[in-house]
């Protein structure tokens, strides 16, 4: 990935966290809906609770570049989408690789174009991360893929839609991504598609209530078998972006991680899965009072056992964030990782800060208590950057974590945020 300048982050730990913390529009969700505003051939769409991260700055300017009108009003984290004027299929290499949601733009592009053509795709570098699902899918709608050298001489991929028509499909595993783009593409083709082993994750329900506010005809979300009607169009219409349930995890653990007590505006404990309960067994305490979220720890931390799932399993992206909260436990915690093989460059920062973890492929065995001390570290990926600010708040001296950038690619505010509940920490850019 391209970094752009640099970012980095300085947090000085032992501060406990208390205070009132709004917690930001789903990356996950918004995502998708930039993807699906493209699909509207007139109209705006209205997307609100918008998260103000780097992927979505990312998104607005790829939407730009296929040749829709996109504004994004942070202040009142709105973004008004114009897709009217779209005009160019092909998702350029240096915005599209540095974020992975940049392949959910593929769906409007075929339907609106008839093509799409993808320079590169980004994300987390993860280990090995496959788009086949989404390719084979498209093909049994009608699409062809071909992979072809561009001008540049770099390799691209070429989609072609022809005449899209309902079929069966399928996700070998219920991939996020994959049931999005081909709930999307199944959502203007001619008749009806079945999609089997659909994710259940909040974010994709969430983006079926959109489409379905747009006019498509889906139901079964949230079920594993979705179907989708095909409709001629699709209108733009308003639509408010779910809560980051991400983004409420790593608090949650910041209140943990501090022996802290935080109110979470907007946090949904439902949407935590098994992770909600993980925590209570390791010690937090939670209120849920409507719409807001109250969590506190007052007594030490026990060690836990995580196997990360697909929802309503434990989320692989608060894998990093509860490894770092492991390391404070009275114990030893264990932890396996089964979504994605890349997820552990952590462990060596962490133990650059005083942990003591033992890898072993995708288990890690995290021999807690340890006290962790300040040091200067690397964000190798996203959630590798909240978990070191989670280490950092709790270490003892300062941690500087370097390539941040990743950080700022999912979370919003993150040292205003975290500054005003106590916490010592700023962004610096480079
Ligand atoms: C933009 C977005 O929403 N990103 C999220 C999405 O990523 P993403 O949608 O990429 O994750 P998937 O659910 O697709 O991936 C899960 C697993 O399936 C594999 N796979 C996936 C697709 C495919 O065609 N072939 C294949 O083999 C992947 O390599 C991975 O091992 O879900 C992940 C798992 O919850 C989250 O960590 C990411 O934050
Ligand atoms: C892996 C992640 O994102 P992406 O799929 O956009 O790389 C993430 O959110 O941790």
């Amino acid at each position: 990935m391209s970094m752009g300048h640099e970012v980095r982050y300085r947090v000085r730990g032992g501060r406990r966290l208390h205070g009132t913390v709004f917690i930001q529009g789903a990356k996950n969700a918004v995502l998708p809906m930039i993807g699906a505003s493209l699909m509207a051939s007139k109209g705006r769409t209205v997307l609100r609770n918008v998260p103000i991260i780097e992927d979505v700055r990312r998104a607005v300017e790829l939407a730009r570049a296929v040749g829709a009108k996109a504004e994004l009003h942070e202040a009142e984290r709105t973004l008004v989408i114009d897709a009217s004027s779209l005009d160019s299929p092909v998702l350029p290499a240096d915005i599209a690789s540095r974020f992975r949601g940049s392949f959910l733009f593929v769906p409007a592009l075929l339907h609106r174009l008839g093509e799409a053509v993808i320079e590169g795709v980004g994300g987390c570098n993860l280990g090995s991360r496959n788009l086949d699902f989404h390719y084979n899918g498209f093909k049994r709608l009608g699409a062809t893929v071909t992979e072809q050298i561009g001008a540049n001489g770099a390799g691209q991929i070429h989609i072609k839609a022809g005449d899209l028509r309902g079929g069966t499909l399928y996700c070998d595993t219920p991939s996020h991504t994959g049931t999005e783009n081909l709930i999307m593409a199944a959502a203007l083709a001619r008749g009806t598609t079945l999609i089997k082993n659909a994710a259940l994750e909040p974010e994709v329900l969430d983006n079926i209530k959109l489409l379905q506010g747009m006019g498509a005809r889906i139901s079964g979300g949230g079920t594993g078998f979705v179907t989708v009607e095909g409709v001629d169009e699709l209108s733009a219409v308003e639509h408010t972006v779910m809560p980051d349930r991400i983004d409420t995890g790593v608090f949650v653990m910041a209140a943990a991680i501090t022996g802290g007590d935080l109110s979470l505006v907007g946090a949904n404990l439902e949407h935590l899965g098994v992770a909600a309960d993980k925590l209570e067994q390791m010690g937090l305490e939670f209120h849920q009072q409507g719409a807001v979220l109250q969590v506190r720890r007052e007594r030490g931390l026990r060690p836990i056992n995580v196997i990360t799932d697909e929802y309503p399993g434990f989320a692989t992206d608060l894998q990093s964030p509860i490894m770092a909260l492991s390391c404070l436990a009275d114990g030893p915690s264990y932890i396996y990782e089964r979504i994605f093989d890349g997820r552990f460059k952590l462990a060596d920062e962490l133990t650059k800060m005083g942990a003591d973890i033992e890898v072993n492929g995708n288990r890690a065995k995290v021999n807690g208590p340890g006290g962790l001390r300040g040091a200067e570290v690397e964000a190798h990926d996203l959630r590798c950057g909240s978990a070191l600010v989670l280490a950092g708040l709790a270490a003892e001296g300062e941690t500087t974590i370097t390539s941040a950038y990743y950080l700022d690619r999912g979370h919003a505010h993150t040292a205003e945020r975290l500054s005003q509940l106590g916490a010592e920490i700023t962004r610096e850019t480079l």
